[in-house]
């Protein structure tokens, strides 16, 4: 599924799926937003949630928003990667486009809770990069949600008291960074993504380089 394109050096390279989970509002959607915007090559794979749209949100860009009968047809459709209930609401990854997106060659961002992680895990565990994003004191968190002014007080309530549950499963993830400053943790999410498309392992097209830089060394 994951073969692909080409790394800025010209070697071929296995697409990979880089995956960021966190409690609700410890930052993955800012982290996501920069990622996208800074880093070539990379495609955000857009959720389908059955959830109500928040202010700002738009439809198609920040998730597909669907009824729960399209849900489920779409869950028996096998047209889901992984899907899962968070907060009361379904939310899954529309297989077609990350498929596409991989196949051209592209890596995918995925924003999506732990089930859903464990799921991408086991279809494709050597292409998944997880890393699971920390708030730096559970006052951080509450204050976020709030700044955020897009939820009401008992939906920040509900987050809050999932927090912990969410937060229980950091041990499962590649990479832990802990978002004090917008900045600083962006900078080493970059540093993770850009480090594991160098990996041996993805780079496939390693062997003929390598082969060709011999052939000019015999030659
Ligand atoms: N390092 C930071 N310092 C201060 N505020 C931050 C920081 N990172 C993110 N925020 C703010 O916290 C709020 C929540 O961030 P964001 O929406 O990115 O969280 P999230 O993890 O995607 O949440 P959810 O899971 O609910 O979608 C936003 O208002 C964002 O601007
Ligand atoms: N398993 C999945 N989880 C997802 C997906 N899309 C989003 N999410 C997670 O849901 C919560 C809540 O998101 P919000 O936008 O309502 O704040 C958050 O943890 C997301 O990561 C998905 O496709 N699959």
């Amino acid at each position: 599924m994951t073969i692909g394109g080409h790394g800025t050096d010209g070697v071929e390279r296995r697409g990979l799926m880089f995956v960021l989970s966190s409690p609700s509002g410890a930052g993955k959607t800012t982290l996501s937003r920069l990622l996208i915007d800074r880093m070539p090559g990379l495609r955000m794979s857009v959720s389908a949630t059955t959830r109500a749209m928040r202010p700002g949100e738009v439809d198609g860009r920040d998730y597909l928003f669907v009824d729960k009968l399209r849900f489920e047809a779409m869950v028996k459709g096998d047209e889901l990667l992984e899907w899962a209930t968070v907060f009361d609401n379904r939310y899954g990854t529309p297989r077609a486009p990350v498929e596409a997106a991989l196949t051209a060659g592209q890596d995918v961002l995925f924003d999506i809770d732990w089930q859903g992680t464990q799921q991408l895990r086991e279809k494709a565990r050597a292409d998944v990069v997880s890393v699971f994003i920390l708030p730096p004191s559970a006052a951080d968190l509450e204050k976020r949600l709030h700044s955020r002014a897009q939820d009401s007080d008992e939906v920040i309530r509900k987050r809050m008291s999932r927090a912990s549950h969410e937060m229980s499963h950091w041990a499962e993830y590649d990479y832990i960074v802990i978002n004090h400053d917008v900045d600083d943790a962006f900078a080493e999410v970059q540093s993770i993504l850009k480090a594991e498309r160098l990996k041996r392992e993805r780079r496939i097209g390693l062997v003929g380089f390598v082969r060709g830089l011999q052939g000019q060394l015999q030659g």
